[in-house]
């Protein structure tokens, strides 16, 4: 039975991974710190969103840049989650609230991790600090930052809450919690 279990969750492949958080609050820092240590690990290091590139972001480099219909055909129908579970890569999703919802009416059964601020004065001073928003886009963020903060206190939301006060702490929480996928990866490949 045991080795019925392993060999079926090998075809599976890798626990798909959903990282959430406020805008601003370092997700794309710490995904990209894990990409780079981790190369050949995780099959999705761009995530899909709709807002418009930043400058200097390219599209289909640091972000794939889709509408929002787009992206929701793709998650409903679990299209790119699948293939790339199905090349023994651990799909790496950063997505919004309403992305998580989405997800979670799947049978895809991903590791959802929030990404959390210090504080809210911490937010917004990150996100000031990244000198990519308008004063009006700033406060629309930090008003979705508080919807967002109040969703993961719901029970069952998140499986692993990560505060990103300091960078090098909350990147090895991450670690810490992807480990174990990490490894299955890793022996299936070698
Ligand atoms: N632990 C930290 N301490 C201090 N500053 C940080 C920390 N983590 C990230 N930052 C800085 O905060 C800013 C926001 O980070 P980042 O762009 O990674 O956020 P994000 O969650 O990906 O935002 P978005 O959802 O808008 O893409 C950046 O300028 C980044 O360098």
């Amino acid at each position: 039975m045991r080795h019925f279990s392993r060999l079926f969750s090998v075809m599976a492949g890798p626990r798909p991974v959903v990282c959430s958080g406020p805008s601003g609050v370092g997700k794309s820092t710490l995904l990209k710190k894990l990409m780079k240590e981790y190369e050949g690990v995780f099959g999705f290091s761009i995530s899909h969103t709709t807002r418009k590139p930043r400058p200097g972001e390219q599209n289909g480099i640091d972000y794939h840049y889709v509408t929002r219909d787009v992206m929701q055909a793709g998650i409903d129908k679990g299209d790119f989650i699948e293939s790339v579970q199905s090349k023994n890569l651990i799909c790496l999703l950063d997505i919004d609230m309403q992305g998580v919802k989405n997800i979670k009416k799947t049978d895809l059964n991903p590791m959802f991790i929030s990404i959390q601020p210090p504080s809210m004065e911490i937010l917004e001073k990150r996100l000031r600090g990244r000198k990519t928003e308008s004063e009006e886009s700033l406060q629309k963020r930090l008003q979705t930052a508080k919807i967002e903060m109040e969703f993961s206190k719901e029970p069952g939301a998140f499986d692993v809450i990560i505060i990103n006060d300091n960078l090098d702490d909350a990147y090895a929480k991450l670690k810490d919690a992807l480990k174990e996928e990490i490894d299955k990866v890793k022996k299936v490949s070698s």
